[in-house]
């Protein structure tokens, strides 16, 4: 397949609904598999990522069926689930790996969980020790604290835990486990995570309770089946977003997004640089916030990130790097240690890709400093095989002056198999020299 991308002097024009959340998608599976009864989940996102939690819950007993846009889950509750047959492969998934872990560490079966080459490398230490302490037991095939790995679960015990840092994945695993506890368990987070667990948790008759940065949940709670809808994805969102914003006499208009304040940080970022970006919330979907997101090409200016606006904003960092080097000055993304953690160390990935293209980028240990107002030349890049990184790729293209080569762009699916689709909707008359 020839992954190159020019697109000279194109504009961005016309509306989009970017495909379902992959976050909530991860969650109203898991949580669809704990309770008993039927669950219908409208708009779930068909991606491999998704795939992977629920091939994950049909291994442990679950029927899951999708028809067009509905996904119809049957569960006998985790009171009943099945001892899978073999090890349960969770693909490139953090979010499958970390969240039913925290399921299984009630489960009193031993099972294997495994993963490929990336999610092997990824740190589950965060997890395997409160998961522990709470009274599962984890044995390792190779490398201590990654997968592959064992997880027995128990009768667990209720903790209070402090977590070291913030990760929506860790806080979401230990209230999990902590739904079958006897007890209550308590999870503080340094800073404020993304909330959907706790949001959904409520559309299933459960309850977590919320204060600030403390989350507490009673143990022993038997969810029942639910209806839910999904919307559109802003991480998915954000790659048109970022695109509008550096590509002239563009707009677009993004619709029924999710708009929940823990996870538009980059619009947020993006407003404060200058962005011409209206944000308007038209609905509530179960108890999350939700409408639709105006862009114009926009003259950006730098500005600085605040350690509590990181979590906000995780997956969109490489995108603000992007942004940055069309700014009128220079712009350095503080704080970002953490996305040395994800499917790449996509500091290194971010700096690396858009240098190749001929910005520039300084990579530090936990910061990366940015000059703006850089021409874009084009140019191979790796993509490392993350999905996020391609789509950076694809999207710098937009103001390259020569094509940009992607070594591997396969990846995308992991989150967003219908991207060139949009792609070509918001660039519906654009006349192409192939
Ligand atoms: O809970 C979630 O759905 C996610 C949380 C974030 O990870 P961390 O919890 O590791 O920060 C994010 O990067 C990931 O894409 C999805
Ligand atoms: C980090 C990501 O996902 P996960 O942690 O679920 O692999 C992501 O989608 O960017």
């Amino acid at each position: 397949m020839n992954n190159a991308y020019h697109f000279p002097n194109c504009i961005i024009n016309g509306r989009l609904k970017v495909p379902g959340d992959k976050s909530m998608s991860h969650r109203g599976v898991l949580l669809a598999a704990m309770a008993k009864g039927q669950s219908v989940i409208n708009g779930l996102l068909d991606s491999e990522d998704c795939k992977s939690t629920i091939e994950a819950c049909q291994a442990l007993g679950v029927d899951i069926q999708t028809v067009g846009q509905q996904t119809f889950i049957e569960s006998p509750g985790i009171s009943s689930w099945r001892p899978p047959k073999q090890p349960i492969n969770l693909g490139n998934s953090g979010t499958t790996a970390r969240l039913l872990s925290g399921v299984l560490a009630a489960f009193q079966h031993p099972v294997k969980l495994t993963g490929d080459e990336s999610l092997k490398q990824r740190p589950m230490k965060r997890v395997i020790g409160p998961l522990s302490t709470m009274g599962a037991r984890f044995t390792f095939e190779g490398e201590p604290d990654r997968l592959p790995f064992i997880i027995q679960g128990s009768e667990l015990k209720s903790i209070s835990y402090e977590l070291p840092l913030p990760s929506a994945q860790v806080k979401s695993a230990i209230l999990l486990a902590g739904m079958s506890t006897y007890g209550k368990t308590i999870v503080r987070e340094p800073i404020k995570t993304r909330d959907h667990t706790e949001k959904m948790v409520k559309a299933f008759g459960g309850t977590i309770d919320e204060d600030h940065t403390l989350r507490s949940v009673e143990g022993k709670q038997f969810l029942k089946g639910a209806h839910l809808t999904i919307p559109g994805d802003p991480s998915s969102a954000a790659f048109w977003i970022a695109a509008t914003v550096i590509t002239p006499n563009s707009e677009l208009q993004l619709e029924d997004l999710s708009l929940n304040e823990t996870r538009i940080g980059f619009i947020r970022v993006l407003q404060r640089m200058g962005a011409s970006i209206d944000v308007t919330v038209k609905d509530y979907v179960g108890l999350e916030p939700v409408g639709d997101v105006y862009v114009r090409s926009s003259t950006l200016m730098p500005t600085s990130l605040s350690k509590e606006e990181i979590p906000s904003l995780i997956d969109e960092v490489p995108l603000l790097a992007l942004v940055a080097t069309q700014t009128e000055g220079t712009m350095t993304l503080e704080h970002i240690n953490e996305l040395r953690f994800k499917e790449t160390d996509r500091i290194h990935a971010t700096v690396e890709i858009l240098n190749s293209l001929g910005a520039n980028l300084n990579e530090e240990e936990e910061s990366i400093k940015i000059e703006g107002k850089s021409d874009l030349k084009g140019g191979h890049v790796t993509s490392y095989n993350d999905h996020r990184m391609a789509m950076l790729a694809v999207v710098a293209s937009f103001i390259s002056n020569t094509p940009v080569i992607i070594d591997n762009i396969d990846c995308i699916n992991i989150s967003y198999p219908n991207f060139f689709q949009n792609l070509n909707g918001i660039l519906q008359d654009y006349v192409r020299d192939e």
